[in-house]
Parts: C-alpha cells; structure tokens; sequence
C-alpha cells in the first residue's frame, strides 16, 4: 500500500503516459526529479506485483511500460482509483490497523474508534477534509462500476419513475444512472453534511438526514457499499426503513445479502446464481423459481454483497438460494 501511494504522489504512471510510450529508468527519474536508485527499488517492486511491466528496448536497454492496472494509478480519467487508493492509504484509515489486536480480543471494539475515538461518520463530520476523502473515493469506485450495472441490467430500472439512493454520498452513482435512463427522478439520500458539499446534477435533488429514522419516498431504493458499514440489526433497519419508502403496490426493491467469505469460499471461484423462490410465482409464467439479475461484488475481502432487484408488487419471496455449478451453497428462509 505504501509503495503504491509512493506511486501516485510521484505521478510515475502520469509520466509514462505524458510520454506516450515506455521508459528507461534515467528517463522516468529525471521526469520525476528523483534518485534513479531509489526509483529503481521502488519499480522492481511495482512490476513484481504487476502493477508495471519491465521490457528490453530495441537499444539493449530496459524500460518500463504502463499495464492496465498502473492506468488505475493515473491521477485523472474515468478508470483512475486514485482517490479509493489514497483514502485507504490515508494516515486516518491506517491507524485502525494498529489497533487489530485489541479488536481481535475484544470483540465489541471497533478498530477506527479505538484509534479516533468516534465511528467513522461522526469523524467525517468533525473532518471535513477526511469526508472529502471519503466522497472522492466511493466516487471513483462508482465510475467503474455504474456503467457495469447500466449496460449489465438496465431492466432493473424499468418502470422505475423516482429512485433513492440511500447513503448515495455526493451523488456521483444517481448523476450516472440519470444520464443513462433519464425517466428517472433521482434523490441522493446522505448525512445533512455530506449532501451539504454534494454537487448541484441535474435530475438529481440532494436530501439530507439518517436512515436509521427514515427514507424518503421512491419507487425503488438503491444502496451500494452501504450494508457492510452495519451489523445485522442495523442492516435490518436500514432495510424496513427502505421498505417503508417504497410504495406496496409499486416499485423495484434492491435487496442486498452479505455472505462472510471464511463460510463460503467456494463462492469466490465460481459463478454465481441467485434464485429467489416466490410464493405466488407471477415473476415468471409456470416455474415457481427464476434466476433474476444479479449483481455480485466482492466487498472488502471479507464478504460479498448480492444485490438482487425485484419487482416488489408481483410477487412475494419466502426463500432465496445461491447456487454455483449447480450446488447449493447458501439458503435463506422467511425473507
Ligand atoms: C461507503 S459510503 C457509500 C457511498 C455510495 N453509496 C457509493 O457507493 O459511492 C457509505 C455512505 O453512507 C452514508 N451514511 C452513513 N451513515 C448514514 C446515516 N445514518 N444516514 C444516511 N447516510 C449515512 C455515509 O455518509 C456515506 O456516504
């Protein structure tokens, strides 16, 4: 982590991209104004993990070229992570890690508050510039990933006349799937401080307050990177409160499950097929179980995070499965 932040503040993958072609490490250090030496150890590190490549120049010597991955570390354009990068790397979200041990023996510790003394949300509201970071960051991971949900499944959003996102940050993800469906009337539900920096879009209005009290109304709530933050009870209340917003005889519910990966490892290597099983099955004509698109991310490691869309006035769910290759690899009853 340190030597790709060590990466981005250089600016290595800006200069081989400024150069239009690979590099020779006397051309990148004089670039970059630094030592070759240490710019050396530093690139042997980033190629034997992948980030960068290392080839031989027709004069005989190496250079270095930009790969898929080091594009991730330009600090402008569409695919850059740059701004999830450094908020992980950031001092602030390091300083947890210090402290694993006592969340190890001490199970109700968190981690972020040992090190800071509150959660992360009320010390986003006493740091501006860390909330900053937090926003830049969730914005950039929406980049990548919108446009997957946009072109993978835009049925979801059939029909769908307002939209929610709830704990939607500065907008960016509603800004994204307004552009891409422009029926859709967007509310980017956040903290009153982080809807309070969010920039003006339009189709989008911003509406601050807590989902723990409340949601405001749509025909279909969205959340993304959001359930992981909670534990089971707070997940539940998030999620009725999401139910209360959506009107019973209309709308599209987003119905997100979290799957510690210690239990089902086996899920990560294959694919994945979520079957929600109705009990009136309206959804499709005879079967009384359909396959309904899915959206399956890997979050943080250590879980995965479904996101599963259904049409909520036609029918009722009692049970959902995830099944790979045919296996049954996870149940759940009385949804
Ligand atoms: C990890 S971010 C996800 C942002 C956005 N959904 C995305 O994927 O880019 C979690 C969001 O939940 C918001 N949040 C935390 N507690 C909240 C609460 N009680 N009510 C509303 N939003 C909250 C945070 O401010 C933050 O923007």
């Amino acid at each position: 982590m340190a030597v790709v932040k060590c990466a981005i503040e250089l600016g290595i993958a800006d200069a081989i991209e400024n150069n239009e072609g690979p590099m020779t490490l006397s051309e990148l250090s004089s670039s970059l104004g630094c030592a070759p030496s240490s710019l050396y150890r530093i690139m042997r590190f980033l190629v034997h993990h992948s980030i960068f490549k290392e080839k031989p120049s027709s004069q005989g010597t190496t250079v270095y070229v930009q790969t898929a991955l080091s594009r991730r570390l330009l600090k402008k354009g569409e695919k850059s992570m740059v701004g999830l990068l450094l908020f992980e790397s950031s001092h602030v979200m390091m300083a947890p890690w210090h402290n694993l041990s006592s969340r190890v023996l001490n199970d109700n510790n968190s981690p972020f508050e040992g090190a800071h003394g509150d959660d992360i949300w009320k010390y986003a509201l006493a740091n501006p510039a860390h909330s900053k970071l937090i926003d830049d960051a969730m914005a950039c991971d929406a980049k990548l990933v919108v446009p997957e949900i946009v072109e993978g499944c835009p049925e979801v959003f059939d029909g769908v006349k307002t939209l929610v996102d709830v704990g939607g940050g500065n907008g960016t993800t509603l800004q994204m799937l307004v552009k891409a469906f422009p029926c859709i009337q967007g509310i980017n539900f956040d903290l009153p401080h982080v809807v309070s920096a969010a920039p003006e879009s339009e189709g989008v209005q911003h509406v601050g307050g807590d989902f723990f009290q409340s949601v405001p109304k749509a025909d279909a709530a969205f959340l993304m990177w959001v359930l992981h933050d909670w534990n089971d009870e707070e997940c539940i209340q998030i999620l009725k409160n999401c139910k209360e917003a959506i009107q019973s005889d209309k709308g599209k519910c987003n119905l997100s499950l979290l799957l510690p990966l210690d239990l089902h490892s086996d899920l990560r290597i294959n694919n994945y097929e979520v079957n929600l099983y109705f009990s009136k099955a309206q959804y499709s004509n005879d079967a009384s179980t359909c396959t309904l698109p899915c959206i399956v991310r890997m979050a943080a490691g250590y879980c995965m995070l479904f996101n599963v869309f259904y049409v909520q006035n036609q029918s009722s769910t009692s049970a959902c499965s995830i099944s790979s290759s045919g296996k049954t690899l996870y149940t759940w009853q009385d949804s």
